[in-house]
């Protein structure tokens, strides 16, 4: 018992002693009550007065510092706390309320802004509220410019590099202006750069102190020492996290200005994604593989650019403290002996990096052609099969596999002469270089006071090592970034190949890929001609689809010297005007009765394989331009046209109601009012209700499935006209839209269109279906097409004309059945 209080007493009087003997602090008459109060007047008085003992203020310093470093980080880490824990306790208040029942996902704002509820996390009540702004137009159109004009004017810049140009047009997108979240982001991993190093500065200096503390044997001041060492641990590890999280935090919300931008050129009315294949550069692999673009390179992208400014800004702040720190100590010589060699072995590295740009480019493609050729198999894989197509599939997926493989084992292999290089360099000749600078100042202290004081010059090593190592360490990190910077460049090079390509694309000026005017423009200097490539005119919300003198050129770099399918064609529906024909003695003149038809009209297009039929389609469409000057197209305003493309398209993990509606979304269909009762009217319209009773009740409207394999051939061209009795367009196209379909069946969709009074143009290499049509053009496929109006007498002697040559045919019955009696006979022989 009484060895007991001998010892707390000895621990009491230890305890007094210790701030006696390293702060002048007497702590004997101080009550709990005022402790803090007392120690904290102490230590601030401490660092105020100029006259009190040097060591006593440094220790005062240090010891303040890291109790305000150690309050800031528990504060935060508490509030932090208490946020969870709030938030959580309003998500529960929230679910114990009764479920809502969302019919929809996302809620339309008036600006055009969408409101959108995502689950996240395991449990599926949980919802974030997402909030896509509407998109920004004339943002575009004035980007345009930057990426149209790039590198023309740089040959009066003294310093340019592609590189940073590149960089920072796409820095606009990533940081849109000075007032985004993004900025702040920066700003706020800026700051924790700079606390970062000066806490090493902080740790550098304590190290220093503790090793003196434990040479000269001073036990309390290790303790205190020892105390503030683990208090800064607690910032200091903090930081470190703090930097690593921002820079994630910063990659993906450069990664989520980048793709939204790049959706809203790729993905509007404009049909860039359609376009895209006519561009001179649709061969490049950043083009030819746009969806490994769009995720995995912009991806790649972001992360780069955001380690490589941590990888850059932590060394470079690291440098500029580091070296006004140790200039005190190691004079000016010593500072610039250091960045001699650092700028020595930059220039020996520099020399000897390998072109990694262009080989993690080389890579990125490869990847690309690999993953896209996995995704053609799977699209197909019934042809294939049907085919017996594995062997060459094989073959295929085995050549661009190994080239892939070559491609990733090539970048390693170029690291590695590199990477030992690297390492010799930045790892053992920087550290000896560091030892003797370190001990420069010793020696010459020692040598010129002749008096070796053991313990300071431990601390002044201790020190300058530590930071002389840091230094080191900041240096080769920059180093190192010169080969993050190769791969960066590869990566910008990519997304800006692939923004300039979707400008173009994207701009109203598209000239198809043509090439045609810019060797005009070189010979004849006129500028003016560059964008009248395409020069025929649009006329949008006639009422009705008429081509006036148009030639259906395929577009090409050839402009309109390009592979020309029909010459100047001509037609309307409904057919209110005289058409009058004057191309060749292969037209004739149609009536010249004004024929006054309402609603309901048609016409059917007919002709050989690849005579451009569903050409005329494109142009309908306006996905294909029209490149004579006297070319004039009229079609019908938006929702009053329907193209059906001849092969029917479904959407991927789509509901049975959406590809009904397509492309309607669900959320449209309900937001208008529609009820699933339509859909299964329109059902029975095109007999296909018999699809209904797979599910109970109407449930197989919101089954999930790959509709295009579930379906039949005929089942899918049926959703089409479903499709067309559910938009109701006054127009429609459609291309070769029934031949799989039965002939019964055929005749009752026909009667349908015609039933509900819809103008329409069909495609078609079948004559048999001049018997719905009120027009037939004929497309001959040399250029020179006629068009009929199956109304007349002329028409009608056509027909006749063609069922005596069936007659004809069918008197020769007799004759080959004859023939074939023989034939069976010689085979029986054999
Ligand atoms: N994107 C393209 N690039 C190059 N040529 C094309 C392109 N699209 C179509 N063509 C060519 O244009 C020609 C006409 O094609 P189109 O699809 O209009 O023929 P079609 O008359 O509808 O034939 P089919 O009856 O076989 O469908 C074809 O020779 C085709 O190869």
């Amino acid at each position: 018992m009484a060895q007991t209080s001998i010892s707390t007493e000895k621990l009491r009087r230890l305890l007094l002693r210790l701030p006696y003997e390293c702060l002048g602090l007497d702590l004997s008459g101080v009550g709990r009550s005022k402790f803090v109060k007392t120690v904290l007047k102490h230590l601030w008085q401490l660092i105020r007065n100029p006259n009190s003992a040097v060591n006593h203020r440094k220790r005062a310093q240090i010891i303040l510092i890291t109790l305000a470093f150690s309050v800031a980080t528990a504060s935060s880490g508490v509030i932090y706390g208490l946020y969870k824990v709030v938030s959580n306790l309003r998500t529960t208040a929230f679910t114990q309320k009764p479920a809502m029942r969302r019919t929809r996902s996302q809620i339309m704002l008036d600006n055009g802004a969408r409101v959108m509820y995502v689950p996240y996390e395991e449990n599926a009540d949980n919802k974030k509220r997402v909030l896509i702004r509407p998109r920004n137009d004339d943002r575009y159109e004035h980007d345009k410019f930057l990426f149209k004009y790039f590198g023309k004017n740089n040959t009066s810049q003294l310093f340019y590099s592609k590189f940073l140009s590149q960089l920072s047009i796409i820095y606009r997108i990533l940081v849109p202006k000075f007032t985004d979240r993004n900025s702040f982001l920066i700003a706020i991993q800026i700051f924790f750069l700079v606390m970062r190093t000066w806490l090493s500065l902080f740790v550098a200096r304590l190290d220093g102190q503790i090793v003196k503390d434990i040479i000269s044997g001073k036990g309390r001041k290790f303790l205190v020492d020892l105390l503030c060492w683990f208090l800064i641990a607690f910032p200091a590890s903090y930081t470190n996290s703090a930097i690593k999280f921002l820079q994630r935090k910063l990659s993906l919300n450069f990664r989520i200005n980048l793709t939204r931008y790049i959706h809203d050129m790729y993905l509007d009315k404009r049909l860039a994604f359609y376009k895209l294949t006519f561009d001179n550069q649709a061969s490049s692999s950043v083009i030819a593989n746009i969806d490994n673009s769009i995720t995995n390179d912009v991806t790649k992208f972001c992360d780069a650019i955001c380690s490589v400014f941590a990888n850059i800004a932590k060394p470079v702040i690291d440098l500029v403290f580091f070296s006004v720190y140790l200039r005190d100590n190691l004079g000016t010589f010593g500072i610039v002996g250091i960045f001699v060699n650092y700028f020595i072995t930059g220039f020996i590295l520099k020399r000897w990096t390998p072109p990694l740009g262009k080989l993690v480019s080389k890579r990125s493609a490869a990847e690309g052609d690999y993953y896209n050729y996995h995704l053609n198999l799977i699209n197909n894989t019934e042809e294939i099969a049907f085919y017996h197509g594995t062997k060459v599939e094989r073959t295929k997926v085995n050549a661009l596999y190994d080239y892939l493989m070559d491609q990733m084992l090539l970048v390693d292999r170029v690291k590695v002469n590199y990477n030992i290089l690297e390492d010799y360099v930045l790892k053992y000749t920087w550290s000896a270089l560091g030892y003797v600078f370190a001990s420069i100042p010793i020696v010459i202290t020692t040598y010129t006071t002749g008096v070796n004081n053991k313990e300071i010059n431990m601390r002044e090593f201790i020190v300058n090592k530590r930071l002389m190592l840091s230094l080191a360490d900041a240096g080769s990190r920059l180093m190192h970034s010169i080969k993050d910077i190769a791969q960066l460049t590869g990566y910008t090079n990519r997304i800006f190949t692939l923004l300039a390509v979707l400008h173009r694309v994207h701009s109203t000026e598209f000239n198809y890929g043509s090439t045609v005017d810019e060797t005009e423009l070189k010979v004849g200097g006129d500028s003016s001609q560059n964008n009248e490539i395409v020069r025929g005119t649009v006329q949008k919300s006639f009422n009705g689809i008429r081509f006036e003198n148009i030639d259906v050129i395929i577009p090409s770099k050839y402009g309109k010297e390009g592979t020309k399918l029909i010459n100047k064609l001509k037609f309307q529906i409904p057919p209110v005007l005289t058409l009058d024909n004057a191309n060749s003695d292969s037209q004739v003149n149609i009536s010249q009765k004004l024929v006054s038809q309402g609603p309901g009209s048609s016409m059917l297009i007919l002709g050989p394989n690849g005579s451009g039929k569903t050409s005329i389609q494109r142009i309908i469409a306006e996905i294909w331009p029209i490149y004579n000057k006297n070319g004039l197209l009229s079609v019908p305003g938006g929702s009053d046209l329907f193209c059906l493309p001849q092969k029917a398209y479904f959407i991927q993990g789509g509901t049975f109601r959406d590809q009904l509606i397509y492309p309607m979304s669900a959320d449209t269909f309900f937001d208008m009012g529609h009820r699933d009762k339509e859909l299964v009217h329109i059902l029975g319209e095109v007999k296909l209700d018999y699809l209904l009773k797979r599910g109970k009740g109407w449930q197989y409207l919101d089954a999930v499935a790959e509709w295009k394999d579930v379906l039949s051939g005929g089942e899918r061209q049926r959703m089409n006209f479903a499709r067309i009795m559910f938009h109701k367009p006054r127009f429609v196209v459609l291309d070769e839209s029934t031949n799989a379909i039965s002939a019964e069946m055929e005749d009752y969709l026909f009667n349908l269109l015609k039933r509900y009074r819809f103008n329409f143009i069909t495609i078609s290499q079948r004559p048999s279906l001049i018997k719905y049509h009120d027009l037939a053009l004929e497309i001959a496929g040399d250029e020179t097409w006629r068009l009929q109006d199956l109304g007349t007498d002329e028409a009608i002697t056509s027909i006749e004309k063609e069922i005596e040559t069936l007659q004809e045919k069918l008197e020769n019955v007799n004759v080959w059945e004859d023939e074939r009696a023989a034939l069976t006979r010689k085979l029986a022989h054999v």
